[in-house]
């Protein structure tokens, strides 16, 4: 089945969702593009070299990054611009990232970056990056002191979800991505929850309709929450795009202290019980909401513990999050079910007695 979702902000775009999408990749170019760059892991070569040979009118240059987070540093990001002088790209040409969520995100901040902003398409080969990295417009890069430092709002003209391509994700992909779609559905769309608990193997496998399904309802969250909110400067002083980072506090914390050796997935389904455990412990969720979390991170497969002794290297590591201001951390919790909210500042044993809770 073939679907269409709208993501309306200032400069709207179509995501396409079903089976043979990247066809769609030649009718996306625009009109004065003479150059392509195709930033793909190596993970997609064959498919970079595909939607490569689709593009007749316009010279392809084919970029491979490192595999999954080495692709998001700043040596790669030169390397790539380096490329793009070589090869003469100029305002009206475009950039399109092919593979899991480090390459749109790279490949993004890429467009963002050079020449101060050039189009960019993502062709997300994940089910993380189809629900999550390839729409809305967050690019960006790693440093060694944390996730994702540097980096634009910077929108795609158009996504690209091939179904096809979760034919060869390996099984632990794909659950790292059904952990953003779950997150949508504790903050915005509890069907989505619902769908997971009835049938967590069809949810989990790449030839179900229902895993196509549980995409569309996450790219719905997606698109409805950064339409209204595109920087996460929160309108009117409510929640907005910060929503989307729920469990992300911890969650980073972790990918870093791991040396991204835990899939980004993994490590925010151990922060969404964290902020679960903060939430409750603060009167805002009841122990029924709190145990949802376990329930259906669990029968995901999904890990919902960390490791003891950790508690204040990770807080050094959350101090670094983008929702601080200042020496205040800022949490995203549930004020019940999609319900979600900030949480300023709470104190240090409120946040080592939730930390303790999730100890393996
Ligand atoms: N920009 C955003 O809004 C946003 C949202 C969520 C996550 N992210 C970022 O996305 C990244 C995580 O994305 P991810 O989970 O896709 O990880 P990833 O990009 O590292 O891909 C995971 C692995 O799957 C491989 N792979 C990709 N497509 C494949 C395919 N079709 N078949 C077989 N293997 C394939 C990759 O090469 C990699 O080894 C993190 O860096 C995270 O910070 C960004
Ligand atoms: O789109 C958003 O906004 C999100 O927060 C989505 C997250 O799933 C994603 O991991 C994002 O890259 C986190 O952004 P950051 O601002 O915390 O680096
Ligand atoms: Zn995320």
């Amino acid at each position: 089945m073939s679907r269409r979702l709208h993501v309306a902000t200032a400069h709207p775009y179509d995501v396409h969702v079903e089976h043979g999408a990247d066809a769609q990749l030649p009718g996306l170019v625009p009109q004065d593009t003479e150059r392509v760059a195709i930033v793909h892991s190596p993970a997609v070569t064959d498919r970079a070299e595909r939607l490569a040979g689709t593009l007749s009118h316009q010279q392809v240059l084919l970029i491979e990054t490192p595999d999954g987070e080495q692709a998001k540093t700043p040596e790669f990001l030169a390397h790539c611009w380096s490329r793009l002088a070589q090869h003469g790209y100029t305002r009206s040409d475009l950039v399109v990232g092919v593979g899991g969520g480090a390459t749109t995100d790279l490949a993004g901040f890429l467009a963002a970056s050079w020449l101060r902003g050039v189009r960019f398409v993502t062709v997300p080969t994940t089910v993380l990056g189809m629900v999550d990295a390839a729409v809305g417009g967050k690019t960006g890069i790693n440093l060694r002191e944390g996730k994702n430092l540097v980096g634009a709002f910077h929108e795609p003209i158009g996504v690209l979800c091939d179904l096809e391509a979760l034919a060869t994700l390996p099984a632990a992909e794909i659950r790292s991505g059904l952990a953003e779609i779950v997150k949508c559905g504790f903050i915005a769309d509890p069907q989505i929850l619902d769908v997971v608990e009835a049938d967590p193997a069809a949810a989990a496998d790449p030839h179900d309709a229902v895993l196509a399904d549980l995409i569309a309802r996450g790219i719905a969250v997606k698109a409805a929450t950064v339409a209204g909110d595109l920087t996460e400067r929160g309108p009117g002083g409510l929640i907005g795009r910060e929503a989307l980072n729920y469990g992300h506090t911890l969650g980073h914390a972790i990918e870093r202290h791991e040396q991204y050796r835990v899939r980004h997935g993994e490590a925010i389904s151990i922060g969404m019980v964290f902020v679960a455990e903060l939430a409750h412990r603060s009167g805002h969720i009841d122990s029924r909401l709190l145990a949802r979390h376990r329930r259906v991170l669990d029968v995901l497969g999904l890990p919902t513990t960390y490791r003891d002794g950790l508690f204040d290297a990770l807080l050094d590591g959350m101090r670094l999050d983008k929702k601080s201001r200042g020496s205040t951390l800022r949490f995203v919790v549930l004020h019940g079910l999609a319900a979600p909210a900030i949480l300023a500042g709470p104190d240090a044993a409120l946040l080592r007695g939730s930390y303790e809770a999730i100890v393996e």
